[in-house]
């Protein structure tokens, strides 16, 4: 335990700047970061006074490339899309959605190339630690009915929806 990090109330974690070095805190609920130290515990309130949410509800459309840790899926056996090619495919797909041409569900039913398309792309609820790190982030940082942009993530390109 560094010095700085032994006494932090609840919630913070010390992290030194990579460009100054300095020692800054970062509040693991609303990933905000500040260079004062904190006294008090960190508050789960985002900007907008909403509270950081313990766990999310999601659904997602998931296109797998050539580059994906499992390049393969009940729509496709064998994956050899490029990644460029993926984001580009994906990016429609989100337009359509942003366009309420088609319905999200109704996408990631027939697009999705994870198991859960067979669920219109719903994962359920999970809390922070059950999904890769850059999806996780992605969905916390919705609001509920917002659509993040493309997420990268070692199994493949995806959009994401939070339904609650
Ligand atoms: O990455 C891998 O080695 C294989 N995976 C992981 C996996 C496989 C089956 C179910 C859930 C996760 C996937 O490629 C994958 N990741 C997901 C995934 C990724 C992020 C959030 C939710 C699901 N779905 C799938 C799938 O085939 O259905």
């Amino acid at each position: 335990m560094s010095s700085q990090e032994d006494s932090l109330p609840e919630g913070w974690e010390a992290r030194k700047s990579r460009s100054t070095g300095m020692t800054y805190y970062l509040n693991m609920y609303t990933k905000k970061s500040q260079w004062d130290k904190p006294e008090e515990p960190a508050s789960r309130d985002d900007e907008d006074g909403e509270e950081a949410p313990r766990a999310v509800q999601c659904s997602h459309l998931l296109v797998k490339h050539s580059g994906s840790r499992r390049p393969s899926s009940w729509r496709e056996e064998n994956i050899t899309k490029t990644k460029d090619e993926a984001m580009e495919i994906l990016a429609e797909y989100r337009r359509q959605v942003v366009d309420r041409e088609i319905p999200f569900e109704e996408l990631a039913a027939q697009y999705s190339d994870c198991s859960s398309a067979k669920r219109g792309g719903d994962l359920g609820r999970f809390k922070r630690g059950q999904m890769q790190k850059p999806f996780e982030d992605a969905a916390f940082a919705l609001k509920v009915g917002q659509l993040s942009q493309i997420v990268d993530t070692d199994s493949g390109v995806h959009i994401i929806l939070r339904t609650a």
